[in-house]
């Protein structure tokens, strides 16, 4: 069993249990549920920069990041340096995070939020919008095209932005549809942890024009940005290499000043 595997046996478990705890008619009437959403699709086609910003306690491929930070800090500091977006782990036995980073993160910034998660069941998606989320992902490596397509069809449904993860030539084949508004490459092969920006540049000719391009994971530096760019990527997802600074806000700040420079 990979980690990925491992990761979506135990979100059946742990999805399961939170179904029995929370009813879906208690998400329905939470306070945030019916807010109308911020779309980031039309953030990052609205931007110079695309800069979509992680908060990640820790990972299975570098263990603890950082455990220190104030979700609520990082989000301020994030939508004060002027990204696009917010990603938010929700994932707590793999990333230490949890729903109620998603709800803090809210109440403390208006930015596009993406509940960075193992989705797999339409309770996940009631749950995002419940705290707060604008954005979901869908992770092609777990899911069949059928899933991808209910899931990413109930998330329109509920006014939710859909980002769509491949990894791959093959998934991103099986997962082209309408019901989705970015296409994000992972640079990081979630089996292996072999991380490399030119799995974003071999398949971006292969994702039609009608979605917006997102490249995630093991980006660090402006000039693999703007070597992106080329490529017409729109977005790029960020979280260690602004987690791992002692003030992941102000790492974003200087960071997107010298994009603009
Ligand atoms: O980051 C991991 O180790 C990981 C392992 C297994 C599944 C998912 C994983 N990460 C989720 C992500 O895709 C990244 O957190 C995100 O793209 C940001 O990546 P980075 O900038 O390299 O922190």
């Amino acid at each position: 069993m990979n980690i990925l595997d491992k990761i979506v046996a135990d979100k059946h478990k742990e999805v399961e249990l939170r179904k029995s705890i929370i009813p879906v008619q208690q998400l329905e009437n939470s306070v945030l549920f019916n807010r109308q959403g911020n779309s980031l699709a039309e953030a990052l086609l609205n931007s110079d920069t695309g800069i979509i910003a992680e908060h990640k306690r820790r990972s299975p491929s570098k263990a603890v990041i950082n455990q220190k930070v104030s979700v609520q800090d990082v989000a301020i500091g994030y939508e004060t340096a002027g990204v696009c977006g917010m990603s938010v782990l929700t994932d707590g036995k793999y990333f230490g995070g949890s729903l109620d980073d998603l709800i803090l993160a809210r109440a403390s910034a208006s930015m596009p939020l993406l509940r960075k998660e193992f989705i797999i069941d339409e309770y996940q998606l009631l749950e995002a919008k419940a705290y707060g989320a604008d954005v979901i992902l869908l992770i092609a490596a777990v899911l069949s095209r059928d899933e991808i397509k209910s899931l990413s069809e109930f998330a329109k449904k509920l006014s939710l932005d859909v980002l769509l993860e491949v990894h791959n030539l093959e998934e991103l084949e099986k997962s082209i549809m309408p019901s989705l508004d970015m296409l994000g490459v992972n640079n990081r092969n979630l089996k292996t942890f072999e991380v490399s920006t030119d799995v974003s540049k071999e398949l971006s000719k292969h994702i039609p024009d009608d979605f917006v391009k997102v490249s995630e994971s093991g980006i660090s530096s402006i000039e693999a940005i703007k070597d992106l760019q080329q490529y017409d990527y729109k977005g790029f997802l960020i979280g260690e290499n602004f987690m791992k600074t002692e003030n992941p806000g102000q790492s974003a700040i200087e960071f997107l000043k010298a994009l603009q420079s």
